[in-house]
Formats: structure tokens, sequence, C-alpha cells
């Protein structure tokens, strides 16, 4: 799959080990910044990885801000993108079983290293489950049709 990775400027070095995970699973990666420590505001990133997630130009996103809670609130603008903030390796897995979560997000400041190589694995690696979980995601498609028609 091909997978965009951003970050702002607290979720540099945890995106670096995302990476490295995503790559060493035989997957091709976009790094879509941030590469320093220097301050910047979380929606720019975002709205990179959600645009590609959106219209196609990546399977999937991660995400990675202090909480994890910014990237998902941006991300979440764009039609089709289904962005959440998951905390281990129960939420990672469900998230793909029952949310077909396309875009996952990470809090740089409350995760270890080891945990998200779990999460990132287990997130990447799971199907999701169709069945009822298709028919309520179609409900969401049609609230976001219908916001979208004002
Ligand atoms: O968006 C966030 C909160 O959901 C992230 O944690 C950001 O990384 C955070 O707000 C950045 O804050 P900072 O004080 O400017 O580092």
């Amino acid at each position: 799959m091909k997978i965009a990775v951003a970050s702002d400027h607290r979720g540099v070095d945890l995106k670096r080990k995302v990476i490295s995970v995503l790559e060493s699973l035989g997957h091709k990666v976009v790094d879509d910044g941030a590469n320093t420590n220097d301050s910047v505001d979380y929606p720019d990133f975002a709205s990179v990885v959600g645009r590609r997630v959106s219209h196609g130009e990546a399977d999937r996103g991660v995400l990675i801000c202090g909480t994890g809670i910014g990237m998902a609130i941006a991300a979440n603008k764009f039609p089709g993108v289904r962005a959440a903030p998951c905390t281990d390796e129960v939420t990672a897995e469900i998230s793909r079983r029952h949310n077909d979560l396309n875009v996952l997000c990470l809090s740089a400041d409350l995760l270890s290293p080891r945990v998200v190589e779990r999460m990132v694995s287990v997130w990447i690696g799971t199907e999701f489950e169709g069945g009822r979980h298709a028919r309520r995601l179609e409900k969401i498609r049609d609230i976001e049709n219908e916001t979208k028609d004002g």
C-alpha cells in the first residue's frame, strides 16, 4: 500500500519510527513532513495527508501530533476521510474492522514508540469486516453528502 505520513513538531521523532515500521512491512511511504522540531501548525500537515487520501493519491495516512486530536479534526474535513486518534492495539484493530479507518492519528506525547510499533502493524494488517459496518459507513457518507450540499 501507499501510505502518506505527517506530523507536527511534537511528532517528528515518532514519525521516523512509524515510517520505518511501515517500510519494514513492505509499504511505500510518502513523508509529508514536518522534519524539524520548529513549531508548526498541525492543520497544514493534516490537510496534505487528508487531501492525498481523499483524492486516492494514497491508500491510507498516518498523522501524529501531541495528542492526535487536532490532526483528526482537520483530516476529517476531507470527503471520504475517516480519521481518529487510537490509543492502543485494540482501538487500532477495531478502527479497521468496524470503521475502515483510513487515517490513523497518534499521540506523540502519550504513546511509547514500542506501543506505536504494535499499533501500526495491527492497523495496517487488519481488514474491514463489512456487513453491518458497511451499512453504517454508508450512513456516514449520506451525512457527508447532506452537509456538502448545505
Ligand atoms: O492538536 C493538538 C492537540 O490536539 C496537538 O497536540 C498539537 O501538537 C498541540 O496543540 C501543539 O501545541 P504546542 O504547544 O504548540 O506544541
